[in-house]
């Protein structure tokens, strides 16, 4: 059985489209084991089940301690090609296994380098993975697995709220790459300990939009509405990630339904990030849901949620009242708001009208 999956048929057994899922959050435990014994680096456990105690949980805790467990078994996979090429390659297995037949994967090449990257990231010693080289071994991971499960995979680069300085490394990264699965910047990181937005992170973004790079925005996961107005308004987002807290500013939630502006939700993320209230009933995405905004489901970072998309499609329907329906809107909203170029869109696009049932003409 698949971890986190549950058990029974699937509660949406249609294809589907994912634009929130981190890579080093999306990684194998058998694969962080393999490479923490092959080479010699500690791991908190040395089975499955020891290293998802420590890895995974299950009630809330804070965004900031969330984003602490990633230090417990990254330095296993970070610096080393084969790993970083093996982890792309088997994300778009896992996800060709849950019917997503469309990915956006998002990762930080920096804190998967160990050169050319200050400081070191994960306590690691320097070597000679740089951030680039990082980009080129996710995409060929990444394509190779398209190839293999006839999926489509695009990727995101991160620049991080506390690393300034690498931010206009990250958009040269995404201009070398583009059209090479590299789709869209995207900024992550600890609202809670750094919401502001410093001016490297806006000089990328700049470039960015001047060299029509895709724009998204981690803001208002943790954060105050006033994140997600810069967000908007500084960054040029064109896609918010999470976003919960805009029901706070019922101005900008407005002006933001108004602006079709597409939302990344993550469910269970949002509640053991402590984003969100662990009551679903109060649940954001309610909201959004009964406005008919425009949001997709996600997972974020399932080895760290112990879940896979599944998990957030069983949470919808069982804890906020998803109709099957719900889901295809949700699914098709997601493809409109990818970052795939027009052409692509459309015939992914088609694919899901085609699998739903549904008239293009009627899409809702
Ligand atoms: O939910 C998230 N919010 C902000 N940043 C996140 C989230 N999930 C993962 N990340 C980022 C921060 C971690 O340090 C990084 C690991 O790539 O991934």
């Amino acid at each position: 059985m698949e971890r986190g999956a549950g058990q029974g048929a699937p509660v949406f057994d249609l294809p589907k489209v994912e634009l929130h899922v981190h890579l080093d959050g999306a990684i194998k435990p058998e694969t962080i084991l393999y490479f923490g014994k092959k080479r010699g680096i500690p791991l908190p456990g040395d089975t499955v089940e020891d290293l998802l105690q420590h890895v995974s949980y299950t009630e809330p805790l804070t965004l900031t301690q969330f984003l602490e467990k990633f230090a417990l078994y990254l330095p296993a996979i970070v610096g080393d090609r084969d790993a970083v090429r093996r982890i792309a390659y088997e994300f778009v297995e896992m996800k060709a296994k849950e019917g997503v037949i469309y990915v956006e994967v998002r990762y930080s090449p920096h804190l998967l380098a160990n050169c050319k990257v200050h400081p070191v990231p994960w306590g690691q010693e320097e070597g000679d993975l740089t951030p680039d080289e990082v980009v080129h071994l996710v995409n060929q991971g990444l394509q190779d697995g398209e190839r293999h499960f006839n999926i489509k995979a695009r990727s995101i680069l991160y620049c991080m709220r506390h690393m300034p300085n690498w931010s206009l490394e990250v958009v040269e990264l995404c201009k070398k790459y583009r059209n090479n699965t590299v789709v869209a910047i995207d900024l992550a990181g600890d609202e809670l300990l750094v919401a502001e937005t410093f001016p490297e992170h806006r000089k990328a973004y700049e470039e960015a939009e001047r060299c029509g790079i895709h724009r998204t925005v981690h803001a208002g996961e943790v954060g105050a509405p006033s994140v997600i107005k810069e967000a908007v308004n500084v960054l040029k987002t064109e896609r918010i990630g999470h976003g919960y807290h805009v029901l706070e500013d019922p101005a900008l939630y407005r002006e933001l339904l108004g602006r079709k502006m597409h939302f990344e939700t993550c469910l269970l993320c949002s509640v053991l990030t402590g984003a969100c209230d662990p009551d679903f009933r109060k649940h954001p995405v309610i909201q959004f849901m009964n406005d008919k905004a425009n949001y997709s489901l996600n997972s974020d970072s399932p080895l760290i949620l112990n879940s896979t998309i599944e998990t957030d499609y069983k949470i919808a329907k069982q804890f906020l009242g998803f109709t099957e329906e719900e889901l295809k809107r949700v699914n098709i909203n997601a493809a409109k708001s990818s970052f795939l170029p027009e052409k692509e869109k459309n015939e992914l696009l088609s694919k899901l009208y085609e699998a739903y049932g549904m008239v293009p003409d009627n899409p809702s």
